[in-house]
């Protein structure tokens, strides 16, 4: 059987930086944030040539081992066949291994440009395809989620199939991210979780991630409370203990911070007025940074110029 028909013309996919679990909701919520990759991709006669400018620059492989390509690749099958060749340019914004998704924004962004580039590729592949790809190849449906839905998300398993919702989060929030100068990967942080938890534990975060839904959406006043986590952030402290100390003291003030994903960045989630006040409230050591929130998720835009 013939393989798909490809564009000649470039596209172009921006993907956003997201937050997981949020404090209690663990491999299940996400939030979309304004901070962006931008990706170039076009079909040529033969090869692959990547350009990388921006995060990783000087630290990723240019070959069929980049992530962005190997879910290309990945994606391509799903659609029917490879492209003779490849050309990608990157321009990458979101810091690695930081807790901000990156390596889902690879993704998103690696396989919403394949069906991009794939004539009839919407019709091969439909957004639920889109998610659950996504999420065989991050290994858990939170970041990859909010990264292709934008805005809130809650994202579960159905008996192997990843599923997701998108809620709008209440526009007073501005997140403000914390990010140390370190990374630690995520499959390092994943590493240090139990295999078992204390029933009391399971269930206070089930309590406060079912009130993290009201509080993102409508009542931000509950967010420190809707905020606290026993599964995850503790148990990671041996790896980024001034993360896990940061959030306690931003907590201790008032101020809703989690472990951002696997860590090690820090999330508040804040008020307008009160965001640069708690953007100064870290010191030496971390870069500050406040946000917006992503209402789009990963997209095809026109191109540049
Ligand atoms: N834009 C990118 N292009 C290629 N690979 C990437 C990109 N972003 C992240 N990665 C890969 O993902 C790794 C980081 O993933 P991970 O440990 O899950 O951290 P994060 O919290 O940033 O997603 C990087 O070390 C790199 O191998
Ligand atoms: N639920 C995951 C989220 C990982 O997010 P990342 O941005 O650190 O990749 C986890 O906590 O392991």
């Amino acid at each position: 059987m013939a393989g798909p028909a490809f564009r000649a013309a470039a596209v172009r996919v921006r993907t956003p930086a997201s937050s997981a679990n949020l404090g209690p909701g663990f491999d299940a919520l996400g939030l979309s944030l304004g901070l962006y990759d931008d990706v170039v991709v076009r079909v040529a006669d033969s090869g692959l040539h990547v350009d990388i400018a921006g995060e990783g620059a000087e630290t990723l492989p240019r070959d069929e081992s980049h992530l962005l390509v190997r879910s290309m690749r990945a994606a391509f099958d799903r659609l029917g066949g490879q492209p003779r060749g490849l050309e990608i340019v990157c321009a990458n914004r979101i810091p690695h291994g930081r807790g901000l998704g990156s390596s889902s924004a690879a993704i998103c962004a690696g396989i919403v440009a394949a069906r991009a580039v794939t004539i009839g590729g919407e019709q091969k592949l439909d957004d639920a395809a889109l998610l659950e790809l996504a999420t065989e190849l991050e290994g858990h449906p939170d970041n990859v989620a909010a990264c292709l839905l934008g805005g809130f998300t809650l994202a579960w398993m159905d008996t192997g199939t990843a599923r997701a919702i998108r809620m709008d989060p209440a526009d007073s929030i501005v997140p403000v991210v914390f990010v140390p100068g370190k990374p630690v990967l995520t499959e390092t942080a994943r590493g240090l979780l139990p295999r078992t938890v204390p029933h009391g534990d399971a269930a206070a975060n089930a309590g406060r991630a079912a009130l993290l839904v009201e509080a993102l959406t409508r009542r931000p006043e509950l967010l420190l409370a809707a905020t606290e986590d026993r599964l995850h952030q503790e148990y990671r402290a041996p790896a980024m203990p001034e993360s896990v100390a940061l959030v306690n003291r931003l907590r201790a003030d008032g101020v809703p911070a989690v472990v951002s994903g696997a860590g090690p960045t820090v999330l508040a989630l804040v008020e307008d007025a009160a965001a640069d006040k708690v953007a100064a409230l870290a010191g030496e050591g971390w870069a500050a940074n406040r946000l917006t929130l992503d209402a789009v998720g990963t997209c095809v835009l026109p191109l540049a110029g």
